[in-house]
């Protein structure tokens, strides 16, 4: 089944197209990762999805209905951002109180074994936390909550790489027992790519890519070897980022059927491209693609 279902879906702010006619559809139960460059429209898409902010246009379904202004959805719904203010005289246990009795899943058992695994000192005020601290809390009820729909928004600002680690194990085991479905916004692609098993990628409003993480393995290849042989084989082919070093050359491209066995026929390594270097990869070429009339960005990679 489908936890998360949009299509068309568009919010602009003035001129601004934060979302432009963004179709995805989310399958229950699997970590998803939201990508995107800085103001792709990934915070939008998630504030629409959880009632936050009005659709401009287009459909949405959370859980086969409409997330907007309905609260048995967003009760199943959490939405863990950077962004979250409390009130000043607020302190950890207060706002876990506050969860506790706002979802219905919540476990107040994982949550005090992971306030203690994070250390967060959850009698202090919440102004007085540091950053990664102030992050804890988020994560804390991310996972406490154990919400079928679990939105993280850049969750771990100021964690620091051990917590960070900590979070992906706690994320990956709790969904082991607790099946639910995730969506995780991030720039710290390489660190979460071994948790996705579907990818989103954003570039200014639009899908930019939208596929399952194990179709990715050879989605992209890196071909290097001498520059005559590298650009023989790319002619008729588009590279997504070449670079030249004297005799030598290495090119990246997006493959099509018996591309990498015609790359290592013509004498070239073949390397596999990580997440994050397809990701960079491809919104960079996005970035520096000449702007055509009616040209849709996601028309070439968005079914890799
Ligand atoms: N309330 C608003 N008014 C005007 N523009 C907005 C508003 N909210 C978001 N935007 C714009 O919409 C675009 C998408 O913003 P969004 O916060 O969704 O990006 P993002 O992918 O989450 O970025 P980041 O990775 O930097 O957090 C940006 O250009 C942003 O400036």
């Amino acid at each position: 089944m489908s936890a998360i279902v949009t299509t068309d879906l568009a919010k602009h702010y003035d001129d601004v197209r934060a979302l432009d006619g963004v179709s995805v559809t989310l399958a229950e139960h699997r970590i998803h990762g939201l990508l995107g460059r800085n103001g792709a429209g990934k915070t939008t898409l998630m504030q629409l999805l959880t009632g936050q902010v009005f659709a401009t246009a287009g459909e949405m379904r959370v859980l086969g209905q409409s997330p907007v202004e309905n609260a048995e959805v967003l009760s199943q719904t959490a939405f863990i951002q950077e962004s979250q203010r409390y009130p000043d005289t607020f302190r950890a246990v207060d706002v876990l109180r506050i969860a506790a009795g706002a979802y219905p899943h919540w476990d107040q058992a994982y949550a005090d074994t992971l306030v203690a695994q994070f250390q967060l000192p959850e009698r202090r005020m919440i102004k007085k936390l540091s950053r990664g601290q102030f992050s804890a809390i988020g994560i804390v009820i991310g996972l406490a909550s154990r919400a079928p729909i679990t939105f993280f928004d850049e969750p771990y600002l100021g964690l620091d790489a051990v917590a960070r680690r900590m979070f992906y194990d706690r994320l990956l085991a709790d969904f082991s027992e607790h099946p639910r479905t995730v969506v995780l916004s991030t720039h710290h692609i390489d660190e979460v790519a071994n948790l996705l098993e579907h990818v989103v990628i954003l570039d200014q409003g639009r899908v930019l890519l939208d596929a399952d993480t194990d179709e990715l393995h050879d989605a992209a290849i890196t071909v290097s070897g001498r520059a005559a042989d590298v650009d023989a084989f790319l002619a008729g082919r588009e590279a997504l980022d070449r670079t030249r070093l004297g005799g030598l050359a290495t090119a990246t491209l997006t493959t099509r059927d018996g591309d990498e066995r015609a790359a290592r026929e013509a004498g070239l390594d073949v390397a596999p491209v990580s997440l994050q270097e397809l990701f960079v990869h491809l919104t960079t070429a996005s970035a520096t693609a000449p702007a055509t009339a009616g040209a849709d960005p996601a028309t070439d990679v968005a079914t890799v």
